[in-house]
């Protein structure tokens, strides 16, 4: 596990502070992109920056040497807490490897600073190590600063990915065929493009988290270790006892476009596209299936769960999604880290049945997806957490000064390998929006 050692203590301070306006704006400019944190949804949440403690880790056991690390955290920290809330006292981030065989590394890591605000309620977290002096700043100084470049988004140009769209639909209908043969039922399939700096400089985070969390305010904004995104896809929230999941698979565009797209489309009667998903075979089908991943791998870990017998219309600015939300009462005592990991890899993002599912991707996509479709999220000093998928995002090159940006979609027997680019043409206008590309 390549880590450093920890340090002999560690120290965590949460005050009560009053926290306005944008929390994006409160990190400083100068931080290095990678080492900036946030987890935001409808303007409140955690931003974070600077290292205090952190572990790398990856294959097989990415999951079970995070957590064992992170008791080895828990049970160092000297905790002072006077807030005593979800993400006060102590905290770590951390984005996940889709894949065991990902050559990119796994995180968790203790910021330096954080600031949150729920409900109404602002805090500020510091954490220093073995003697060093609490940072001489009071809080309510060190969030009287703002970034002033916060609006000041970095010219980017975008260069093919991996497989470049053309050549998508061939590759989606070499999916198909698996699934007519019966190998595998469903299987999500993603492609990446590379974005980059047009000067050859570093590519700054707070701008673009600052673009998506203006137009996905109902997403769960995140950047993690140089990979940013906003996601609509909660893996699993644990809060006091209680473990809820948001599922979506089965998607349609948004606006008038969608109302022709297939070849029922009528352009004299339109359909709502909303009207069109909720009775769309094969999106239920997709859907059905991703549902079914999370609840046999939440079951062991709850009583009384809870699962809706069909999904609603979740509505985002550029698609419609299929949508599940489970509730479940804790059993297991596992941490919010541990229930991601047993989560993962969900049907959402991999497929059915699991293991043919991700040979089939391992085989078709031609890329290491990286983080992209992994657990991301942050889990505090009780187990408490939220455990996004890391979806509509992007992934930092380790020099800064470029990034993948990713999307995929569910193929089941019945899918359309153009409308299929479509949809990830569709699911990339976050990120190229948020970069400040025209979308197409
Ligand atoms: C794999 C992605 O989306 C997943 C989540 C929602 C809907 C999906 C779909 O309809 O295919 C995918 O399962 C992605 O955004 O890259």
């Amino acid at each position: 596990m390549p880590s450093n050692p920890l340090p002999s203590r560690l120290r965590v301070r949460t005050v009560p502070v009053d926290v306005t306006g944008d929390l994006l704006t409160r990190i400083p400019d100068e931080v290095d992109p990678r080492e900036v944190v946030t987890w935001l949804r409808e303007g409140d949440g955690m931003v974070g920056w600077g290292r205090a403690v952190t572990v790398r880790t990856s294959g097989p056991a990415r999951f079970a040497d995070a957590e064992s690390w992170w008791d080895r955290v828990r049970e160092l920290a000297e905790v002072e807490d006077e807030v005593r809330d979800a993400g006060s006292g102590l905290v770590a981030f951390g984005s996940f490897a889709y894949s065991p065989a990902s050559a990119d590394e796994s995180v968790l890591t203790v910021p330096r600073v954080v600031v949150g605000r729920r409900d109404g309620q602002g805090w500020v977290t510091h954490v220093v190590l073995d003697d060093e002096p609490w940072p001489p700043a009071h809080p309510a100084e060190m969030l009287a600063r703002s970034n002033p470049r916060i609006d000041e988004l970095d010219p980017v140009v975008e260069t093919p990915g991996t497989v470049p769209a053309e050549r998508w639909p061939e590759v989606v209908g070499r999916a198909v065929e698996r699934i007519t043969s019966g190998a595998v039922e469903k299987v999500v399939l993603a492609r990446d493009v590379t974005v980059r700096h047009r000067d050859g400089d570093v590519v700054r985070v707070a701008p673009v988290l600052e673009r998506l969390q203006r137009r996905y305010a109902a997403t769960w904004t995140f950047a993690v270790d140089g990979l940013v995104g906003a996601t609509p896809e909660m893996l699993v929230r644990l809060q006091g006892g209680r473990a809820r999941s948001r599922v979506l698979a089965g998607t349609i565009r948004r606006g008038a476009a969608a109302l022709h797209e297939t070849p029922q489309g009528d352009p004299e009667h339109p359909v709502d596209p909303r009207l069109r998903l909720v009775s769309s075979e094969k999106d239920l089908d997709e859907h059905a299936y991703a549902v079914r991943s999370v609840v046999e791998a939440l079951a062991p870990h709850c009583s009384d769960l809870q699962v809706p017998t069909a999904p609603y219309v979740l509505e985002l600015p550029d698609v419609y999604h299929l949508a599940t939300d489970l509730t479940g009462r804790m059993r297991s005592g596992a941490t919010s880290l541990r229930l991601a990991a047993a989560l993962h890899p969900s049907a959402a993002i991999c497929g059915t049945p699991t293991a043919a599912a991700a040979a089939v991707i391992a085989e078709l996509e031609g890329m290491d997806r990286g983080r992209y479709s992994g657990p991301v999220g942050w889990v505090d000093g009780d187990g408490d957490g939220d455990w996004g998928i890391a979806l509509r995002c992007g992934e930092l090159a380790p020099d800064r000064r470029s990034l993948r940006i990713f999307a995929g979609g569910g193929i089941v027997a019945a899918s359309n390998p153009h409308a299929e680019l479509a949809e990830t043409e569709v699911k990339l206008t976050a990120m190229r929006h948020a970069l400040g590309l025209a979308t197409r």
